[in-house]
């Protein structure tokens, strides 16, 4: 493909305009070469645009042959049924009609008019003699939130060349943020986002009346898809600067898992060295519940003595635990790690709880024990565990650097920006979804107090769980 610097539209002032063959030519010979080229382009259009030929045509037609107040008739009429249509089936309209429109406008307008300067001065182009080459566009989609480009990569590039890139290409094309996906080999989508659709608090969700526990919904991706965190077989770790939401992640599982909390297919041990603040209204649903720092490291160690116990039993029968209410899955929440692992006041407390917890994170998955972790400061003694932690939340943090330790090297450059993300939108991060090298935004939602008083009114645990009537700082059996 070759580029045309001076005839693309960038803001901003040209520089170093190459001269190209044709560029000297009369205005005859340009005219002529102007006609030509239109004769060849209108079959091709038509062939590559049939609705738009098919309106165009019609429009013709209706004016040639029945006259002006006749096309005008029909354009009011049909201008009144898609009016109706929007009116009545708004999904429908938005997906056939609203969405091609805005798709064909902006890919015209937005993206393929400024395309091949934006790819020169973003640095994505490449020169091969004389000539100068940018990535190709093949397809634009765009929706009330996000336009997908995508896009075929040239040879010689890959998806991590635009690791680093993702900020400027956002401010060329006047969007909030831009995400690169892979689609294939040598084809990417990339995702700008224009209107955030993660603004707005996201509502508690309603229980699953089934659980699924390998996808708890627990809020939004910013693609207006549910966001599900699996705990099956996993563990996971919600890392986020303080206030930046880790409660509403750790409550919207909780909330998500309760029906099955109620039936007994699932127990809650949870430990909150915050003094039982952020968790103990929710003690209704809890199996085992202390804020204490010794009954918090005897929890962990009850649970490495069941993974244990249920690893020799289950050896050799069952190559995977499956929950049932004689034998339940068993959540160890933990509301902050780092005060477990780093700043327990002994020194013998911190040699159990390290031991207690390596049995646990290492073996617990297997056996129905898993463990769904809060962090404030995801530094060292948190990284050293971070690999047994398969599902990794980063919410706010406070520096870039964090976002590595937590979500693995290079997913900054890869779009998350958890450092970037404003205070005002707690619950706000970043994960890794499965088969997907670039985070995903979502937002977690936002579970009030009443609704964890009225979550623990509709699904107590069962009486084994003592709910209630649990002293706080005691671990119960
Ligand atoms: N998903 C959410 N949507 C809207 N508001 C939220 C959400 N999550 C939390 N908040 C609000 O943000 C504030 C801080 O939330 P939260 O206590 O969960 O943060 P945290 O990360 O647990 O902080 P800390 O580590 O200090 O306990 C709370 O007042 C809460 O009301």
């Amino acid at each position: 493909m070759r580029v045309k610097w001076a005839a693309d539209q960038v803001a901003g002032d040209e520089y170093d305009v190459p001269r190209r063959p044709g560029d000297d030519d009369s205005l005859v010979v340009s005219l002529g070469k102007g006609l030509g080229l239109l004769l060849l382009l209108v079959p091709w259009y038509g062939l590559r645009h049939p609705g738009t030929t098919v309106v165009l045509v019609a429009t013709v037609w209706l004016w040639a042959s029945h006259g002006l107040a006749a096309l005008l008739a029909a354009y009011a009429a049909l201008t009144i049924a898609l009016a109706a249509w929007s009116f009545w089936h708004r999904s429908s309209f938005t997906r056939f009609v609203a969405n091609p429109f805005r798709s064909r406008v902006r890919g015209a307008w937005v993206y393929r008019r400024r395309w091949r300067s934006a790819m020169h001065l973003c640095e994505l182009s490449k020169g091969w003699g004389a000539e100068r080459y940018a990535p190709h566009v093949i397809r634009v989609r765009c929706d009330a939130f996000a336009d997908r480009v995508r896009v075929k990569l040239l040879p010689g590039q890959c998806p991590s060349d635009l690791d680093g890139k993702t900020e400027a290409l956002a401010s060329t094309f006047g969007a909030l943020g831009c995400r690169v996906q892979v689609d294939k080999p040598g084809v990417v989508w990339l995702v700008f986002t224009r209107r955030d659709p993660l603004v707005d608090v996201v509502p508690a969700l309603e229980p699953a009346a089934s659980v699924d526990l390998t996808g708890v919904a627990v809020g939004t991706r910013d693609d207006g898809q549910p966001w599900s965190v699996g705990l099956q077989s996993t563990h996971v770790l919600v890392a986020g600067e303080t206030g930046a939401g880790k409660g509403s992640v750790v409550w919207s599982v909780l909330r998500g898992v309760a029906p099955a909390i109620r039936d007994g297919y699932v127990q809650a041990w949870v430990a909150d060295p915050k003094g039982g603040m952020e968790l103990a209204p929710g003690r209704a649903l809890f199996s085992r519940f202390t804020h204490e720092p010794e009954p918090m490291v005897a929890l962990v160690e009850q649970a490495a003595e069941l993974v244990t116990e249920r690893a020799n039993r289950l050896r050799g029968i069952a190559r995977q635990h499956t929950p049932t209410p004689v034998e339940p899955f068993v959540l160890l929440v933990v509301d902050e790690l780092a005060y477990l692992t780093a700043y327990l006041p002994e020194r013998d407390l911190s040699k159990r709880l390290a031991s207690a917890l390596s049995v646990v994170l290492s073996q617990g998955r297997a056996v129905g024990v898993s463990v769904l972790a809060a962090v404030q400061d995801p530094r060292k003694d948190i990284v050293a565990m971070r690999d047994l932690f398969p599902v990794r939340i980063a919410l706010r943090l406070t520096e870039a650097s964090q976002v590595g330790m937590v979500l693995g090297d290079g997913a900054r450059d890869r779009g998350a920006r958890c450092d970037q993300i404003p205070a005002s939108m707690p619950g706000t991060g970043y994960v890794l979804i499965d088969g997907q090298r670039e985070p995903v935004r979502v937002r977690a939602a936002y579970v009030s107090d009443d609704d964890i008083a009225a979550t623990c009114r509709t699904y107590p645990a069962p009486a084994t769980g003592l709910g209630a009537s649990m002293v706080e700082g005691e671990v119960l059996p």
